[in-house]
């Protein structure tokens, strides 16, 4: 097995130092290494952080391999800086029972790019109506640990309190998506002057803060974790703040386009810019970013939701809702909470790698950047700026809502357990 001398990188930004990386795991830290055999990396000017941690990201295998496949979608994971994704389970067939999870586990081992950690449906094909083989998923060679309806609310509050008694037993997790579909029929935007002045339907914030406030009294009462996906409005960092206070065990994301873009963005029209929950307010952005500052969010998990292009290049009240988010998330993460001084790089480690791998119970990733911890992780050149490009992207689908947008940041390399999956910015498989 080849080793590595990765030479004057900076781990979290401060000063530089040479890694060893040998047989999957950081060997030695320290200045001037011998490399004694090893390949040598220079990393003069990169900042060294842990390999990022998505939990949340779709992969659309099996079903919709038109526009995404676990393949595909890992090298865009692997370039974007992660050596671990979630896939969520809204695929076809639904991840809904030990044969799917374990494919997709199997898929992701094959690409060998990150490890494909695969999300279990709450219930059965994500009708909201029986919960699914929690256990046996659980169980299976995937581990299941967090289950989602994603795409879906679970919206039934009786199922939704069965499904945490059941996870509390796995040491599980219920990752909402947090929709109060009863408030959402036809909904195409944010519901306020914007929406009203486009004649697009709206999305109030009040049908993602009804589900998030009724779930943490749920978790409370249950005794269970709960996980919160795409949080997207002031008002539900309000009431995650209080349910903390309160010691309720629930966690919570937040994904770059909502740390980043408004609904001034549906004044196009375009719809790349269509997803749920949708682009929020000034005052909602500057809330989330507050909230992932202070911890009351705990990460970022990117939504990657790729779509075709007749799912996308079409009406906006037609096209499918998402838009993809593995290879800028990193970049979006450094402009909008390190360039505006609200996180440093050990927070940004925190929230991009610490904090999911804990919440998915990941073992061997999320680890610092330590001797003998597992070799998971990548090198950014902080002083790059680049315009994005979404032909140039390694998924399979191109509704980047960044295109032609310059970021910072850039990922040189990535390492899973100690071996190269991007170098020079370029995939190795
Ligand atoms: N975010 C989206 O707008 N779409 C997601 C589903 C989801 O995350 O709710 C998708 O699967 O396309
Ligand atoms: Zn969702
Ligand atoms: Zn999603």
């Amino acid at each position: 097995m080849t080793s590595y001398l990765i030479k004057g990188a900076r781990p979290y930004g401060g000063d530089a130092v040479d890694l060893l990386l040998k047989d999957g795991r950081i060997a030695a830290i320290g200045e001037s290494l011998a490399a004694t055999g090893a390949e040598v990396v220079d990393a003069a000017g990169l900042i060294a952080l842990p390999g990022l941690v998505d939990l949340h990201t779709h992969l659309r295998e099996p079903g919709r391999e038109d526009a995404e496949t676990v393949e595909t979608g890992s090298r865009a994971a692997a370039l974007g800086g992660f050596t671990a994704v979630h896939a969520m389970a809204n695929t076809d067939p639904v991840a809904d029972t030990a044969g799917v999870v374990e494919q997709v586990w199997r898929l992701g081992q094959e690409a060998g790019l990150v490890d494909v950690v695969p999300v279990g449906a709450v219930t059965v094909g994500l009708a909201g109506e029986r919960l699914a083989e929690l256990g046996a998923m659980a169980d299976s060679a995937a581990r299941v640990r967090v289950f989602s309806d994603d795409g879906h609310c679970v919206a039934d509050p009786a199922l939704m309190r069965r499904a945490l008694e059941y996870v509390k037993a796995l040491d599980g997790v219920v990752a909402q998506h947090a929709e109060e579909p009863r408030l959402t029929v036809g909904a195409q935007m944010h519901e306020g002057d914007r929406s009203a002045r486009l004649g697009l339907t709206g999305w109030p914030a009040a049908a993602e803060e009804a589900i998030i406030a009724r779930d943490v009294l749920l978790a409370g009462h249950v005794g269970a974790r709960l996980h919160i996906c795409h949080v997207s409005t002031a008002g539900s960092v309000d009431i995650l703040r209080w349910a903390k206070a309160r010691g309720v065990q629930v966690t919570a994301e937040v994904t770059p386009h909502h740390l980043l873009l408004t609904d001034e963005c549906a004044e196009s029209y375009d719809p790349v810019f269509k997803v749920n929950p949708p682009l929020r307010t000034d005052a909602d952005v500057e809330a989330v970013r507050r909230g992932l500052a202070d911890g009351t969010i705990d990460a970022v998990a990117t939504d990657h939701a790729p779509h075709p292009v007749e799912d996308k290049e079409c009406e906006w009240a037609q096209a499918r809702p998402g838009m993809l988010g593995l290879e800028q998330a990193l970049p979006v993460v450094v402009q909008t909470m390190v360039e505006t001084g609200l996180l440093d790089w050990r927070g940004v480690a925190d929230r991009m790698s610490a904090r999911p791998a804990a919440i998915g119970r990941l073992d061997g990733h999320g680890r610092p950047l330590e001797p003998g911890e597992p070799a998971n992780l990548l090198l950014l050149d902080p002083g790059v700026r680049s315009t994005v490009d979404p032909a140039a992207l390694a998924s399979r689908s191109r509704n980047s809502p960044y295109a032609g947008r310059e970021l910072p940041g850039r990922v040189v390399a990535t390492f899973l357990r100690g071996i190269p999956t991007v170098l020079d910015g370029k995939a190795q498989r």
